[in-house]
Formats: structure tokens, sequence, C-alpha cells
């Protein structure tokens, strides 16, 4: 048996996933968490069950080595099953990569030049692919780039209305992002309904830390809401999303917040964590259960900034088929999915409750079969099309 190794390297945490190559199957999968922090966290589920453990981990250097590690305590062995590519996440690859590419020294710097665009995740890659190739010298290393799905983004898609010369000298357009996931989500999608990907018209809520919203017009991104930065869009765990770029031009004037404040502000102290307090999805929910003002209306922010992107993707892509919600909100939180299609019968939407709460993890409709628009939860697999990608690479390579 042969395997892929997939990485995906976020800004404090590192995912894993041990895939055999033929079959698809899952062989391992690991999360290590707190990357930075005092005290790290790595869970590792593999052939016998799952192990866990607390230790410092201070950068994604030692994230990679407590991976090894438990790979050789709990198995599976990464020596009986040869490695024949490893597969990164990679951010942001600007309008130089939009397919899979073999990782050369070149990519490297290329990666890293592109860090001031995406700045939470392309410097953590990077140090995921370094660490990766010392544990793997021999192995070839595939980057499978975020940005990539969106290249099919027409023009004036992609066209910030500043001074074109300027943009065009300091790359500045919308790029897109979470494209991995936007592919595979809708692409199976279309399978599970059994109809043709290219008839169909589609909008894809990924809505995990980090969310963002894509139109796909016959299994081509045609517009979608994160732009030059993975900051753009709906409202996110501690990023603000959408603003009005004067807001940044008053707070560096009237509060003294420099360039690195403000970086620091928008993208890791807003979304949830600068409404309530809490970064995460389920403490907000607890937090407006309790009664808590400040979260309740940080929800009704979220699905208001959702329901204008449902709305603008229905006009952009002239009608709509399906609309999927995946990632960690999307799968999990019924009641936001309720409240993010709550009166929008008018787009020919309509939820089944009972569908909608029904617990399960697999791809299922939730609207009713009456419904004009079929709505659907598709659990993304990010890695997995990753593992794919990374092999046709290391085919066409070799
Ligand atoms: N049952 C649930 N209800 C609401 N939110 C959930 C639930 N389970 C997970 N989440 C949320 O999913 C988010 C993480 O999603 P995920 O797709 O794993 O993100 P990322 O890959 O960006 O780390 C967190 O905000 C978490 O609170
Ligand atoms: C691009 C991006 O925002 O990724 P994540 O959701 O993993 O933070
Ligand atoms: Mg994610």
């Amino acid at each position: 048996m042969s395997t892929v190794l997939v990485v995906n390297s976020g800004s404090s945490s590192l995912k894993y996933q041990l895939i055999d190559a033929e079959s698809e199957e899952s062989l391992a999968t690991g999360l290590v968490e707190r990357i930075g922090e005092p005290s790290g966290h790595i869970r590792h589920r593999g052939p016998d069950g799952t192990s866990e453990r607390s230790l410092p981990i201070p950068d994604h250097t030692a994230a990679f080595r407590a991976m090894l590690d438990a790979f050789a305590e709990s198995g599976p062995s990464l020596e009986d099953d040869p490695v024949v590519a490893v597969g990164h996440r990679v951010v942001h690859g600007g309008k130089r990569f939009f397919e899979p590419t073999i990782v050369t020294p070149l990519v490297e710097i290329n990666i890293e030049d592109l860090a001031d665009l995406a700045p939470l995740h392309n410097p953590a890659n990077l140090q995921g692919i370094r660490a990766a190739k010392t544990a793997f010298p021999d192995v070839p290393h595939v980057a499978v780039f975020d940005t990539a799905f969106h290249q099919t983004l027409p023009p004036e898609a992609y066209t910030y209305a500043i001074d074109a010369q300027l943009a065009e000298r300091h790359r500045v357009r919308r790029y897109g992002f979470h494209g991995t996931s936007h592919k595979y989500v809708s692409e199976a999608a279309a399978a599970f309904l059994g109809r043709p990907l290219g008839e169909l018209k589609q909008i894809v809520l990924h809505l995990g830390n980090g969310a963002s919203a894509c139109a796909v017009d016959g299994g081509r991104s045609v517009d979608t809401s994160m732009g030059m930065t993975p900051l753009e869009g709906l409202v996110m765990g501690t990023r603000s999303g959408d603003l009005d770029p004067a807001v940044l031009l008053h707070l560096a004037r009237r509060a003294q917040l420099g360039t690195d404040d403000l970086d620091e502000l928008l993208n890791r102290r807003s979304g949830l964590l600068g409404l309530t307090g809490h970064g995460d999805m389920r403490d907000v929910r607890r937090a407006a259960r309790e009664g808590d003002e400040n979260a309740r209306r940080a929800l009704d922010t979220v699905v208001h900034r959702l329901k204008h992107y449902i709305g603008a993707y229905t006009a952009q892509l002239g009608g709509l088929d399906v609309l999927v919600f995946t990632a960690g909100v999307g799968e999990n939180d019924a009641a936001l999915r309720a409240e993010a299609v709550a009166g929008l019968e008018v787009l020919g939407i309509r939820l089944d409750e009972e569908r909608n709460t029904a617990s399960s993890g697999d791809t299922r409709v939730i609207s009713t079969d009456d419904s004009p628009v079929t709505v659907l939860v598709v659990p993304t697999n990010e890695e997995l099309e990753i593992a794919r990608q990374s092999l046709q690479a290391v085919g066409a390579a070799g």
C-alpha cells in the first residue's frame, strides 16, 4: 500500500491526514492545536483509536515533530507503507500558482513572497513545508493553493475600483480562498444529486473559523467573498469581514493605530471575538442562550451578512439551483443555517425544519421536496482533495 500525507498548517494549528493512495481511505487524522501558546495539544486518531497529549509546541516545526512522534507511538507506521507524496495546503498562491505544484526552493521563495497577502497563513504553511521536507527529504512535496480554484473569476469580479496601475504594481485584486474546499464541495454536491456539475448554479457557504461564500457556475468559481487576503467578506471567528475602508483611516487618525495595530485588530481581534469576547461559535451560541445581548447581536450580524451574499450571488449567477453549507459551523450549526435562509422563500429557498435539525455527519438535503433551490449540507474534505491533487501532480511530473 502507498499513502499520501496531507498537511494543513493554520495560523495556530496543524491538521494532518494519512490517506491510502489507491482506496482513498483515511488511515489516520490528527490535529495539533495552540501552537505558540504556553501549552499545546495534539490529538491523533489512528488504527488503535485516539491518543491525546498536552505539551509545549512553540512553532510549526515542533508541531510537525509532535505529529511524527504520534505516528511512531500510535501508528500506522510511516515506514511500512511508503509515503509517495506529501500534500500541503498553501493559502495564497497569488497570480502565479493555479495548479498543484511540486515544491522546489524557488516555489518556497514565491510562497514566502506572498506572505504579506496572507499573514495568518502563508508563514505557517511554509514552516510546515520546511519541517516536512526535513522529515521526508526523498518524497515529492506538493503545494495545493486555496486561491487556485478562483482563477476563473472574471475581471469584473476580481477588480477593485482603485488606480489601475497602482493596483497592478502591488498585486491588489481579489484572489479568493478556501478554493480547495469550494471545489470539493461543489463537485460532491453535484455527484450526490446525480446531476451534471456543468449545469448547476451553486452557492457554497464555507463557514469555519475563516468563512467565505463562493458562486459556482457550472463548476467554475465566478465570485467569492474573500478578497486580496482572507479578511474580506463574511463575519469570521476573529476577522471582521467587510467594512468601509475609511474605518481604517478614521482609526489611524483618531485612535492613533498604526498598520500593525490595524492588521492585528482586523485579523485577530474582530469578528465574533471582537463582538462577544468569544472566537468560537459554540461559545457565542451558549452566551446568546444565556441572554447575552452582545452574543445575540453578533449572531444577527453573521446572519445579515450571509443573506447579503446569498442574495448577491443569486443575482450574479442569474438564478440558483443548489445552496450548500459546509465546514465546522456550516456542518454543525442547524440554528445558524435556519436563520441564514429564513425569509428567503422569495429566492426559492424552502428549508425543511426536521431535516435541518436531524443529526448526521453525512451529505444530506435539508430543503423541502418542493423547494426550487435544493439546500444541502456537505461535509468538506480539503485533505482528500489535496491528496488527489498531489497524486495528480506527482503523476504529471513523473
Ligand atoms: N456544533 C457546533 N455548533 C456550532 N459551531 C461549531 C460546532 N462545531 C464546530 N463549530 C465551529 O466550527 C468552527 C471551526 O470550523 P473548522 O471548519 O474546523 O475551521 P478551521 O478549519 O478554519 O479551523 C469553530 O468556530 C467552531 O465553533
Ligand atoms: C483562508 C482561510 O481563511 O483559511 P482558514 O479558514 O483555515 O483560516
Ligand atoms: Mg478550515
